[in-house]
C-alpha cells in the first residue's frame, strides 16, 4: 500500500490557517498557496536520487551531490493546481508541466476531461499530479488514469487538503501512488465539499464566483 505524507511543517500548518480563512482575499489567498507548494514541493522531493560529481571548492577538490538526471513533471488539474505551481517551479525549475483539464459536475460531482496535454516524454519523467482539493477523489482518479494510460506509471499525488474518503477512494483506484497532503480534513458535506477545508479552490484563486 502507498503511503500518505502529512507535511505538517509549522510553516505549512501556519500558512493553510489563513488559507482556510474565508476573509483572506484573492491575492493573500494566490500567494499564500503558492508559498505552501514551495514548501511542499521540498517534501516531496525528499527522496529524488542524488548522483556524486567532482567539484573544486577555492580551497580544494571535493566529491559533491547533484539531483540525478531523472527527470520530474509537475501535472496541475485545471483549474486550481495552477495555483501551486510556480511555488513548486522555484525549487524544481527543470521540471516540466503537463496539464490536464478536468470540472467536476456540481450535482452528479462526476469528472469530465476537457483538455490534456503532457511533455512528449511525460512517461519517462516521475511525475506529480497537483491539485489543491481531494474531495470525493474522482479528479484525481480520472487524472491518474489518464496520464496511465499514456504510457505514465511513475505518479504521485499533492494536495493541500483532502477528506477521508479522497484518500480512500485514491487508495483503492490506484493502491500505489503516494499522496503528499498538508492537511486530512473531517469529511465531505453534503454537497461534496471537504469540512472544514477552504471553500472552491479554484474560485478562491482566481476570484470567480
Ligand atoms: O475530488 P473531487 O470530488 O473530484 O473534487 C476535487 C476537484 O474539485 C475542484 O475542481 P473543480 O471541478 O471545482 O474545477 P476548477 O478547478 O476549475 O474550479 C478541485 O480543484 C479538484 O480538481
Ligand atoms: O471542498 C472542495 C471540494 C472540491 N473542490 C473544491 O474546490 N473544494
Ligand atoms: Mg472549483
Amino acid at each position: 500500500m502507498s503511503k500518505v505524507v502529512i507535511c505538517d511543517h509549522p510553516l505549512i500548518q501556519h500558512k493553510l490557517t489563513f488559507i482556510r480563512n474565508k476573509e483572506t482575499n484573492t491575492k493573500d489567498f494566490r500567494e499564500l498557496v503558492d508559498e505552501v507548494a514551495t514548501l511542499m514541493a521540498y517534501e516531496i522531493t525528499r527522496d529524488v536520487p542524488l548522483d556524486t560529481i567532482t567539484v573544486e571548492t577555492p580551497v580544494a577538490t571535493t566529491e559533491s551531490k547533484v539531483v540525478s538526471g531523472r527527470m520530474l513533471g509537475l501535472i496541475p488539474i485545471l483549474r486550481a493546481g495552477l495555483g501551486m505551481v510556480e511555488g513548486m517551479l522555484k525549487l524544481i525549475p527543470a521540471a516540466k508541466v503537463g496539464h490536464i483539464g478536468l470540472v467536476r459536475d456540481h450535482e452528479t460531482l462526476q469528472p469530465t476531461e476537457y483538455y490534456i496535454n503532457l511533455p512528449t516524454d511525460a512517461a519517462n519523467r516521475q511525475l506529480i499530479v497537483i491539485d489543491p482539493m481531494l474531495a470525493t477523489g474522482g479528479s484525481a482518479i480520472a487524472a491518474i488514469n489518464s496520464l496511465k494510460k499514456r504510457g505514465c506509471d511513475q505518479i504521485r499525488l499533492m494536495c493541500l487538503i483532502a477528506a477521508p474518503e479522497g484518500v480512500k477512494a485514491v487508495q483503492d483506484a490506484h493502491p500505489e501512488i503516494d499522496i503528499y497532503l498538508a492537511a486530512l480534513d473531517d469529511a465531505l458535506n453534503e454537497k461534496g465539499y471537504i469540512v472544514p477545508g477552504l471553500g472552491d479552490a479554484g474560485d478562491r484563486l482566481f476570484g470567480t464566483n
